[in-house]
């Protein structure tokens, strides 16, 4: 499912009026009847004293629409409009008629205080005031009624975004209405999956108001789905073996440092590698053999940690290997940094590049555009920010930009970790995901990744395919581990659950 900045939800629009030739009235009309149909799981309207809040943009057109099909699920509906009803388009004014005609009572309201009684009395308030119009800081009267919205007690549907919220970032202009249902209409907006607009957002329902999918067809930011991630993951014929389904090497680990390589290598088994081999240094080696039986663990060198010295060696071992996964536990040592460039440099295969191995392509000046292998990077903000100087607060600003302009300029798959983790691609083109929650905000969950991103490469999913599906995945094995222990499950307990994430996806194509 596409993902869109506001100007491309308008450019969206006037594609589906202007060359599919679909009436504005026709895409009101479907939002507004959206609005209802689809929360109708959730909500009871019947009965339900419902307050539809409308502004004079088409946002509050959709409400005009949605007032109706509310009180033909049985609502006792009541509007509000603020606003200079002078200002509104000629689709809203005949929707407000229509109601007119039907009865349902349209209050005018110029001051929040007017609206107090109802909104405080209502069992549903719809906020249809402001949606991809909003132009500036809400102030005034409607920053009033917005804050009437949110202390009242009842369930609040937010129309297409909730009001106030910024659609390309999700943050707030100075208000928010802090919805519990948000009807996404035609697409879903950044600002919905980003945060803070996923907690204002509430539950995400989404309406694609009859603009064909043909029009979405160019749009480069992807919310990932199942079924994105269903339709690339390869299935296991009854004749695998294997060596069919990857050999794996992990270059991970160091003295003190051991924990990292045996995440990144219980990820690596649990997403289905066919064979893993953890490679580490000397001094890690006592550590880690043995305790997977199915890992497979080697030591380069003499030494606590890598150096320059052990690459040839790692090379000539990486022969074998059909993916390599570099980083985890590995230190920062100058000396495994140029041990780390000698890697990069050199392989020319898939390499997921994490952790340690992410401080060296800065420290080294590793030119990654010129690498031979096909490179997936795996930062979280604090690695991103060190690789690309840019503050953690401006890639927060820009999660979804930045990773995407990083992926391009260095020809890498880059996956930004965080809430959400966006993987933006070389093509320009970037998936949003949206599994995962807070519990695995933990030590090691980023090594358990890499190894699952790794493994399913090496079962022959391209760079691209793997690093997206690597993170549903890894959020979705979280998300399992959390329906029972939200906090508190380590990143060895989520790994177990790749295999069931796997198996949830899967079930798809019953
Ligand atoms: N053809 C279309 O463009 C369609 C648009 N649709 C709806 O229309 C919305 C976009 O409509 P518009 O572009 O008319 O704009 P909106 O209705 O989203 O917003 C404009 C209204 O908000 C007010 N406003 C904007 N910024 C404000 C601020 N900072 N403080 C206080 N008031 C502020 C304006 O005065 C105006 O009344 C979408 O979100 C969607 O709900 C749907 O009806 C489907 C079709
Ligand atoms: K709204």
């Amino acid at each position: 499912m596409i993902l869109t900045k506001t100007e491309e939800s308008r450019l969206l629009d006037s594609m589906a009026m202007k060359e599919y030739g679909i009436p504005e009235m026709v895409l009101m009309e479907n939002a507004g009847s959206s609005v209802v149909r689809l929360t109708e799981k959730y909500v009871d309207w019947d009965g339900a004293f419902t307050v539809i809040l409308c502004g004079t943009g088409n946002n509050g057109g959709d409400g005009f629409v949605a007032a109706r099909y509310a009180a033909g699920r049985g609502a006792r509906v009541l509007v509000l409009l603020m606003g200079n009803e002078a200002h509104m388009s000629e689709s809203s004014k005949q929707y407000r008629h229509v109601i007119d005609k039907m009865g349902i009572p349209v209050i005018p309201i110029s001051r929040a205080e007017e609206g107090a009684p109802y909104i405080h009395d209502a069992d549903i308030l719809v906020d249809a005031l402001i949606g991809t119009g909003l132009s500036s800081e809400v102030k005034g009267e409607k920053a009033l009624l917005i804050t009437l919205m949110n202390e009242a007690q009842g369930i609040i549907i937010s129309v297409d975004v909730p009001s106030g919220m910024l659609t390309d970032t999700g943050r707030a202009a100075g208000v928010v209405v802090d919805a519990d249902y948000t009807v996404a209409l035609g697409s879903v907006k950044r600002g919905h999956v980003l945060y803070p607009g996923s907690s204002y957002t509430g539950t995400l329902l989404y309406s694609p108001i009859g603009i064909p999918d043909e029009a979405r067809m160019d749009f480069p930011v992807h919310l990932t789905e199942k079924e994105d991630v269903f339709n690339i993951l390869p299935v296991r014929n009854r004749v695998s073996h294997k060596g069919k389904n990857g050999f794996i090497g992990i270059f991970a680990g160091s003295y003190g440092m051991e924990g990292a390589a045996l995440l990144s290598g219980q990820g690596a088994l649990y997403a289905g590698g066919g064979k893993v081999a953890v490679v580490t240094s000397a001094g890690a080696h006592s550590a880690l053999a043995g305790r997977i039986p199915e890992l497979m663990v080697s030591s380069l060198g003499k030494g606590p940690f890598f150096t320059e010295a052990d690459s040839a060696e790692a090379l000539e071992k990486a022969k074998a290997y059909d993916v390599i996964a570099l980083g985890p536990g590995l230190g920062r040592e100058k000396e495994t940094g140029k041990f780390v460039k000698r890697l990069i440099t050199s392989f020319d295969k898939t390499m997921v590049i994490d952790a340690d191995a992410l401080f060296a392509v800065k420290e080294e000046h590793i030119a990654l555009d010129t690498c031979p292998g096909r490179l997936i990077l795996t930062p979280h903000v604090g690695e991103f920010s060190h690789l690309t100087g840019l503050s953690p607060k401006e890639i927060e600003n820009g999660r979804i930009d930045e990773a995407i302009r990083f992926a391009v300029e260095n020809h890498v798959v880059l996956v930004l970790k965080g809430a959400p983790t966006v993987t933006a691609m070389p093509d320009g083109s970037a998936y949003v995901n949206t599994t995962g929650n807070p519990g695995m905000a933990t030590g090691g969950m980023g090594d358990t990744l890499t190894g699952i991103i790794a493994a399913l490469a090496g079962q022959g999913m391209n760079a691209s395919g793997a690093a997206l599906a690597g993170v549903y995945l890894h959020g979705l094995a979280g998300d399992m581990a959390a329906e029972k222990t939200p906090v508190g499950y380590r990143a060895g307990d989520l790994a177990e659950w790749i295999p069931l994430a796997r198996a949830e996806v899967m079930k798809m194509g019953r």
